[in-house]
C-alpha cells in the first residue's frame, strides 16, 4: 500500500540546511495500522506530507495506494485520505454542508454527496451537530468532523497527522473508538503520526520510531519492548551490602543490562522478566542475600526510545541538527 525508497527532504532555513527526513525506506501492507512515533521535529509530518503529495521530496521515490506520488499525484490523492494537524472545515460553514461540498470536490454527484454526508454524520456520531457551523464544535467534535471529511471518498488508505493532539482523554478515546470501528468495517490501511506513547502502544500493530529524520526502529510494540528495552526486575534487600552483592549476581544474569544497586534496592533489565525472576531469586538465596520484595515492571515505548537514543521521548524536545 505504501512503498518508499530513499525518501528525503531538506529545507534551507536562514542559509542552513535542515535534513528533515533522510533516506526513508517504508513498506506498509494493505490493512496495516502503523504509527510513526518520534519527538518534535523528528520528521513525522514532513514524511507524511511527502507521501500525501503535499510536499515534493528532495530525493527518493514513493508509491502510495498503487500510484507514484511524483508522476501521478492526482491518482494518489483520489485513493487516500489525509487528515492534517489543522482543522479541515471552514469556521462558518455548517457541518453537513462541508461534508457535501467535500463530496462534490471529489466528483460525487449531488444526491450521492448528500447520502454520503448522512452516512458519515451517523458513523462519527455527528448527526445532532449537522446544522451547526464547524467553528462552534468542541475540539473532539471538530476532530471527528475532520475524520469524516477525510473519508468522504472512501479512501483505501488514511493518513492521520497527530489525530488526537490537544484532546482530553475522553475525546481521545471516543475518537479512537470511531477510527477503529471504521477501519474494521472498511479494511482501510491507516498510517498515523503521534506523540502519545500509550496511543501508539495500544492502537498500532506496528510502530516506526523516527528521530532526526531517520527511522531507528520498526516492529510491533511488543517486539520493540521485548527486544530493545526488556522488563525491569526490582528487588529490595535488607541493606546496602546485600544490594551490592545482589548487583554483582545480577550482572551475571544472561541478557541483563542497566544493572543498578542503590540503597537497599537492586534493579536490572532483562528479556522475559517473569521467567528470569525465580532463577535470580534462587541465586540470591544461594549467595545468602535475603530478598524482601520483588517485582517485574513491563517496559513502555519510552523505555525503547531511551534505549535507542539515550533520551526520553516524554521530555525530548527538538534538538538542532547534529546535536
Ligand atoms: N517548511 C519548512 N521549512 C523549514 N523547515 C521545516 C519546514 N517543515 C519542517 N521543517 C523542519 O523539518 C524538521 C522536521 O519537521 P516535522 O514537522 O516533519 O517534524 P515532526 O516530527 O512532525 O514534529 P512535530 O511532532 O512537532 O509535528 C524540523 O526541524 C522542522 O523545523
Amino acid at each position: 500500500m505504501i512503498h518508499a525508497r530513499g525518501l528525503a527532504r531538506r529545507f534551507r532555513v536562514k542559509g542552513e540546511t535542515v535534513e528533515a527526513v533522510r533516506d526513508l525506506d517504508l513498506d506498509v501492507e494493505k490493512g496495516e495500522l502503523v504509527a510513526f512515533l518520534g519527538p518534535n521535529g523528528a520528521g513525522k509530518s514532513t514524511s507524511l506530507r511527502m507521501l500525501t503529495t503535499l510536499l515534493p521530496p528532495s530525493a527518493g521515490s514513493a508509491t502510495v495506494a498503487g500510484c507514484d506520488v511524483l508522476t501521478d499525484p492526482a491518482g494518489t490523492r483520489r485513493r487516500i485520505g489525509y487528515i492534517g494537524q489543522g482543522n479541515g472545515a471552514g469556521e462558518n460553514f455548517r457541518v453537513h454542508d462541508e461534508l457535501v461540498t467535500q463530496g462534490r470536490c471529489y466528483g460525487l454527484p449531488r444526491a450521492e454527496s448528500h447520502r454520503r454526508a448522512g452516512e458519515l454524520l451517523a458513523a462519527l456520531n455527528l448527526e445532532t451537530l449537522a446544522k451547526r457551523p464547524a467553528g462552534t464544535l468542541s475540539g473532539g467534535q471538530r476532530r471527528r468532523l475532520d475524520v469524516a471529511l477525510g473519508l468522504v471518498h472512501r479512501p483505501e488508505l488514511l493518513f492521520l497527522d497527530e489525530p488526537s493532539t490537544g484532546l482530553d482523554p475522553h475525546s481521545r478515546a471516543n475518537l479512537w473508538e470511531h477510527i477503529l470501528r471504521l477501519r474494521e468495517e472498511s479494511g482501510m490501511t491507516i498510517f498515523l503520526t503521534t506523540h502519545y506513547l500509550d496511543e501508539a502502544d495500544s492502537m498500532a500493530e506496528r510502530v516506526m520510531i523516527i528521530d532526526h529524520g531517520r527511522v531507528i526502529a520498526d516492529d510491533s510494540p511488543e517486539n520493540l519492548k521485548a527486544d530493545l528495552a526488556g522488563d525491569r526486575i526490582t528487588v529490595t534487600t535488607g541493606d546496602g551490602a546485600d544490594a551490592e552483592r545482589a548487583g554483582r549476581i545480577a550482572r551475571l544474569v544472561p541478557t541483563a543490562h542497566e544493572v543498578t544497586a542503590e540503597g537497599d534496592t537492586v534493579s536490572l533489565r532483562v528479556r522475559r522478566g517473569t521467567a528470569v525472576l525465580p532463577e535470580f531469586l534462587r541465586s540470591l538465596e544461594a549467595a545468602g542475600v535475603k530478598a524482601l520484595t520483588a517485582e517485574v515492571g513491563r517496559p513502555t515505548l519510552d523505555d525503547v526510545f531511551l534505549a535507542l537514543t539515550g533520551r526520553s521521548l516524554r521530555e525530548s524536545a527538538h534538538t538542532p541538527e547534529g546535536a
